[in-house]
């Protein structure tokens, strides 16, 4: 008894006690269709959920991460082993020409689950208002922890992104589910469910109008634009913009969730503005894949994707502050890449490639195209995530 209470101590003295009440903490399984199950202590919200099993290298920034709305649908598994020392912040900002309305990257948590080796549940920082656990909770979002995350990530790394299965308390009593019953979010248009059902604007005395196709707009990019001091006038996903683009000087099309074969009918309407319309047009992730899918290119699904911020980069053209040849660290949250297809389609050109896998980061108009069109598979943007790239969003292809 002496022995359990000194450890009790310790952990509690660590801030890491994932069991507060060891004998009474909520059992919690993480099945993955592929066959495996790994077995932890629930946190969160008491509720079973299916998802995809995805991992982030990220070892700060949960809560960017988990607002995220690219995250949708997807069970994610941060490989740094102590998440939520921190806490969570309140999440409220003015909606004014230098904010959006929210402190993180939209109002709730938008992961399925979180899987986390060791969560703190005392937290400190001087924004945090409450833990990591009662964030969940309150947004009715589980999390496991007390799992190896290493063995997890070594197993999707090599198998890829598998569906999977977070089953709290009593449901970790049941089998595993069968091949059929699990939800393969993939399947459905998730760029629906999260953009914007009708447009809205920000910070609309802005100097330059600026349009934004919202696919589940991070709120730093659109943040990143109004404290540039642009009107931005927020369209939902598939909005007609050929037949308002008059009125503005610039498009910009956002990350969004799932597959970006769900959006073709937006790749089709923006081939449409591409052959007619001259002004600057800019894609951040998902919307540097419609801007490539409208441009003739194809997108694909990746074994398993990258998330973190500790992705390097290649630039293969210099424009603006950014120089053929240099790498530069980056911010990404994708699971689809568009192909590089050999030769590119006319008047366009690769921008980026990815220094790990080679796959493509960001393309661009050729200069003689006469377009000033560029997309870029990583998050400029950053939040979270290393700020080298942040100018890519003010380069001029003149
Ligand atoms: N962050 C994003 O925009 C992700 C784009 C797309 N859903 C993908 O997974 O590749």
């Amino acid at each position: 008894m002496f022995a359990r209470q000194l450890i009790r101590i310790h952990q509690l003295s660590r801030g890491l006690a994932t069991h507060a009440n060891p004998g009474f903490a909520t059992p919690a399984t993480l099945h993955l269709k592929s066959g495996q199950s790994f077995k932890g202590t629930s946190f969160g919200a008491p509720k079973s959920i299916y998802g995809e099993t995805v991992f982030s290298t990220s070892i700060t920034s949960y809560t960017e991460s988990m607002t995220d709305p690219s995250y949708r649908g997807q069970i994610l598994v941060f490989t740094t082993p102590m998440i939520g020392n921190y806490g969570v912040p309140a999440n409220t900002a003015p909606f004014d020409s230098k904010d959006v309305g929210v402190i993180l990257e939209s109002q709730g948590v938008q992961c399925a689950a979180v899987i986390v080796g060791d969560v703190a549940e005392k937290f400190s920082h001087y924004t945090a208002v409450q833990s990591l656990a009662s964030w969940c909770k309150n947004h009715n979002v589980p999390g496991i922890t007390g799992v190896d995350t290493r063995a997890i990530t070594r197993l999707l790394r090599d198998q890829g992104t598998t569906l999977g299965r977070v089953a709290i308390g009593t449901d970790t009593l049941l089998p595993a589910p069968q091949d059929h019953e699990y939800w393969d979010p993939s399947l459905e248009n998730l760029v629906d469910q999260i953009s914007t059902k009708a447009p809205y604007q920000l910070n609309p005395t802005g100097s330059i109008k600026i349009a934004v196709l919202d696919f589940g707009a991070k709120a730093n990019i659109l943040r990143s634009l109004v404290r540039r001091d642009a009107a931005v006038t927020v369209l939902p996903w598939n909005y007609d913009f050929n037949s308002i683009r008059d009125q503005f000087d610039g498009l910009f099309l956002t990350n969004g969730p799932g597959d970006p074969g769900h959006c073709m009918e937006a790749a089709l309407k923006l081939r449409q503005t591409l052959e007619e319309w001259d002004k600057p047009i800019f894609g951040i992730c998902m919307g540097h894949q419609i801007i490539g899918m409208a441009a003739g290119l194809d997108a694909y699904r990746m074994t398993f994707g990258n998330r973190g911020h500790n992705q390097p980069v290649l630039a293969l053209a210099s424009a603006g502050s950014i120089k053929a040849g240099r790498v530069y660290v980056t911010s990404q949250n994708h699971q689809y890449a568009l192909k590089l297809h050999d030769p590119f389609p006319q008047g366009w050109e690769p921008f980026f490639i990815n220094c790990n896998d080679s796959s493509v980061e960001g393309i661009k108009s050729t200069v003689d195209s006469g377009k000033k069109v560029w997309g870029v598979q990583f998050h400029p943007e950053s939040a979270g995530g290393p700020l080298d790239t942040i100018e890519v969003s003010l380069i001029s292809l003149d």
